[in-house]
């Protein structure tokens, strides 16, 4: 018996993710693009998208309407924007009752809280990398943490492309969450952000955080474990962005019939 697809709407489709994950909804027998929404006055409104993408017509016409009655025929919004649209199509898909998968990063403290509290109408998963790789870095990451992480001075070091608008990425803030969670350490209180000037001898009990923007660089993560004598690496390096969109529409597969609640990459790995 065929299977149902999944219909999904992308946010931003000619983003740097927007486009990749058009691509790929394409390619998997499970998904279907259904709505590709563009911002207000966008040159490319009511133009096919698979034509502006380059791809050849797909019959998805690019609309900045949220037309509640014309735009329902999607069962997943998949959101890379930034975080004031995010919130702004979070507002849509609640009202809605449609589910969002956020893969937007950057996101204030008062603005994830909004995130939690629209979780009890609809189902959404947020996470700051969909790569399988990274996830299995947190994972490395933690039982690393567990066995050296009390003797050594911890350091997580990003780099991404120069378009990159926030610092340090949202990866290297959930990594540095999954050290925190196993120190019993609060992460505001215990990250060091180096500055020009006399520091100081570096703190112990701190995470250090580095950020290069650098040309086109997908996405690269390095967590430092460094003790007497010895020093631990763990690296991912992300080579295009492909791994974070099939992460993502696995997550728009999986989430398509939750009813509510926030999850992340880690519930839909753990049971797929
Ligand atoms: N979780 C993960 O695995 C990953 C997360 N990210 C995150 O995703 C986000 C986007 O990254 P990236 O794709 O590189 O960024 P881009 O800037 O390339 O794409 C964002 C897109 O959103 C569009 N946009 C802005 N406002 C609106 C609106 N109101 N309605 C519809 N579209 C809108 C922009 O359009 P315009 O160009 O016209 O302004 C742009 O095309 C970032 O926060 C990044 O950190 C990125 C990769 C992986
Ligand atoms: O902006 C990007 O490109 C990426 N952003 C995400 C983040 O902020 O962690 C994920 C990935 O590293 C690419």
């Amino acid at each position: 018996m065929n299977k149902i697809k999944t219909r999904i709407a992308i946010t931003g489709p000619m983003g740097r993710m927007g486009q990749i994950l058009i691509k790929e909804i394409q390619k998997n027998k499970n998904t279907c693009l259904t709505l590709a929404l563009l911002k207000k006055h966008h040159p490319l409104i009511n133009k096919d998208i698979g034509e502006s993408l380059g791809i050849g017509k797909i019959g998805i016409i690019a609309t900045d309407k949220l037309n509640h009655k014309k735009n329902k025929d999607f069962d997943v919004l998949i959101d890379f924007t930034n975080p004031s649209t995010t919130l702004h199509y979070l507002k849509y898909c609640s009202e809605l009752k449609k589910n969002i998968v956020i893969g937007t990063t950057g996101f204030s403290e008062e603005e994830i809280h909004t995130i939690k509290i629209h979780s009890k109408e609809i189902g959404i998963i947020i996470s700051s990398n969909f790569s399988i790789g990274i996830n299995l870095l947190f994972q490395l990451v933690e039982k690393s943490t567990e066995i050296i992480g009390k003797n050594s001075d911890i350091n997580i070091m990003e780099s991404h492309h120069r378009n990159k608008i926030d610092a340090p990425s949202g990866t290297a803030l959930s990594i540095g969450k999954v050290i925190s969670k196993v120190m019993n350490w609060d992460l505001q209180k215990h990250s060091i952000y180096y500055t020009p000037g006399i520091t100081g001898i570096r703190k112990t009990k701190k995470i250090g955080f580095s950020v290069v923007r650098s040309g086109d660089i997908v996405g690269k993560h390095t967590v430092m474990f460094s003790s007497s004598g010895e020093e631990i690496k763990i690296t991912h390096t992300a080579s295009n962005r492909i791994c974070f969109a099939k992460g993502a529409i696995q997550s728009a597969i999986w989430l398509h019939k939750k009813k509510m609640g926030l999850f992340d990459m880690t519930d839909v790995l753990s049971s797929t």
